[in-house]
């Protein structure tokens, strides 16, 4: 594989809340009317209703006390003055309380707007726009906010999010609490990394955002994180040299499949073949040689019922993936020991997944320099001693405290999948779907990413293109026939097209 390019770097910059405060208050220093960021966020917000549902009649503006209420009236404003049918539903509890969103409340009202207190129902609606809360939500919503969250939620109207679906933390992609489904949701200021990963998109839906036109203060914010999508792939993924051999794209050695796991070493090595691996050697119990070599007849397979059939082989391999189907037993358990010792002293890149996870939570070791683990969120709360709900209330700060705490790359999967090197700026991978919801793809994850290291990928890019590769080749398998019931073996076959970017079909 040839080098990456050196610049730009690949994908588009998310943000998390503080940089959100820190552009609302450059962008307020820069206005003459304090209102002047909550009139284009209320118009910016009209557009998008327009443009998705340009026949909505009745309108429910669902407003909360903030400066996101104050956009909702900015919006019924419009739609009012446009001669919709508008209907205003606040908190019963909480009247607007600051002094831009109690003027955007009074200009509807003088404009002849009506505007109710919840009281258990919303009325008819076309369309419902949530303006309740934004990035002001301190805690979980209280009572009086839940039931007009769930009367939004059972509406049977589609819902309109400004800035943020209601009860979700723009940051962290959860909710602690109630929270609003919206069927999309528009952005304001920045884009968010916390409606890009674990709940943040089912709670999202669609996204676009609206700069409110302060594009020339965006350079000074720092991001939280880097989004990237299939049109990246390229980035990584050259066009090879027409005088490339095999030696030149490396051997990958897969390790794992214990006695009845032997099809995830299986996966993970056709995986690697398919994306481009130059040599796939495996080591797996002697059960599993046969048919291994009988579906991928180019990988070398070896006999490993003991730990010392494996020499030689760690030793040949430029890089080594390590724990699909390997199971916590003793036979696992001894191959994981020797593995690491091997890589260690190499050093040798070395992708850990699954019960090596496992093995490395219940027996932590220091890691080779060049390591990359790929948890899902069980195991990620198995790496942290933490729960599973906790890695999900905040991805974007477990990964981090993954790579920091194991001094490696560290890919945490499912929705949104978070890549991050210690230290660095996490990767948001913008692809997959839920028909990965499934046994055998995080095996085939696995392989790619030990693929692109052998090809000479760094593991920070190994681990970021490989769960992009993996995510996109997931997306094309599924394009046809749909999400449920896709295959491991479907997104196998769906890797070659999508490992030679810009390749004629
Ligand atoms: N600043 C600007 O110029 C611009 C801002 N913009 C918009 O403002 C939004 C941010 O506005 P914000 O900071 O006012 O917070 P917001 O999300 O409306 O919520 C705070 C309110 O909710 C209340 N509340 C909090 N937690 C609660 C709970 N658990 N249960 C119940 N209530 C709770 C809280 O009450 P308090 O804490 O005061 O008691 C407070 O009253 C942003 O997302 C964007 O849409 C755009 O117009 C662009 C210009
Ligand atoms: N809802 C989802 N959306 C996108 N990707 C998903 C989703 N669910 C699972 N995936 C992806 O599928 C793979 C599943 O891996 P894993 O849970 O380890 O499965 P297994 O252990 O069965 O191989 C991961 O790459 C994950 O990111
Ligand atoms: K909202």
């Amino acid at each position: 594989m040839s080098a990456p390019c050196a610049t730009p770097l690949p994908g588009s910059p998310l943000y998390d809340e503080a940089a959100l405060r820190m552009l609302e208050a450059a962008a307020l220093a820069q206005e003459s009317d304090a209102t002047g960021l909550m009139q284009r966020a209320g118009q910016a917000g009209w557009r998008t209703l327009l443009a998705h549902w340009p026949q909505a009649q009745r309108i429910v503006v669902v407003c909360g006390p903030g400066n996101n209420g104050g956009d909702g009236y900015v919006l019924a404003r419009h739609a009012q003055a446009a001669g919709r049918a508008v209907v205003v539903v606040r908190l019963g509890t909480h009247a607007s309380r600051t002094a831009p969103a109690q003027a955007m409340a009074a200009a509807f009202e003088a404009a002849g707007g009506t505007v109710e207190a919840f009281a258990g129902a919303l009325p008819a609606a076309d369309v419902v726009v949530d303006a309740l809360f934004g990035i002001g939500l301190r805690q979980a919503p209280d009572a009086a906010a839940t039931a007009l969250i769930d009367a939004i939620n059972s509406a049977g109207a589609p819902v309109l999010a400004l800035d943020v679906p209601s009860g979700c933390a723009g940051d962290r992609g959860s909710a602690d609490g109630a929270a609003v489904r919206a069927t999309h949701t528009v952005q304001f200021l920045l884009p968010q990394l916390g409606l890009q990963t674990g709940d943040g998109p089912d709670l999202a839906g669609s996204l676009s955002l609206d700069t409110l036109g302060i594009d020339p203060l965006l350079a000074d914010v720092p991001p939280q994180a880097r989004r990237i999508a299939a049109a990246d792939l390229g980035h990584w993924l050259r066009p090879r040299a027409r005088n490339a051999h095999k030696g030149r794209h490396g051997r990958v050695l897969c390790i794992g499949g214990d006695h009845g796991t032997g099809g995830a070493v299986l996966l993970a090595a056709g995986a690697a073949l398919r994306s481009g691996a130059g040599l796939v050697e495996v080591a797996t119990q002697g059960a599993h040689v046969a048919p291994l070599l009988a579906r991928w007849p180019e990988a070398m397979v070896r006999r490993t019922d003991s730990v010392s059939a494996l020499a030689g082989a760690l030793e040949a391999a430029d890089v080594i993936a390590l724990g699909p189907g390997l199971g916590q037993g003793a036979w696992g358990h001894a191959l994981f020991d020797e593995t690491v010792a091997a890589a260690c002293a190499a050093p040798t890149p070395l992708v850990l997944d699954a019960d090596a996870l496992n093995l490395l939570a219940a027996h932590p070791r220091p890691l080779p320099p060049r390591t990359i683990l790929t948890p899902h969120p069980g195991e990620a709360a198995r790496l942290l001693g933490t729960t599973t709900d906790a890695i999900q209330r905040d991805r974007p700060a477990a990964v981090r405290e993954l790579a920091r705490r194991w001094n490696a790359v560290v890919v945490l999967k499912g929705a949104g999948s978070l890549v991050c090197a210690p230290d660095a700026l996490p990767w948001l991978v913008a692809a997959g779907n839920p028909g990965m919801a499934a046994g055998g793809m995080g095996d085939v994850l696995t392989g790619v990413i030990a693929a692109l290291c052998a090809q000479g990928l760094g593991v920070e890019s190994a681990a970021a293109c490989g769960a992009l590769l993996h995510a996109v080749a997931g997306d094309v398998a599924a394009s046809s026939g749909g999400a449920r019931g896709l295959s491991p073996l479907d997104l196998i076959d769906a890797l070659r097209s999508c490992a030679n970017p810009g390749a004629a079909a």
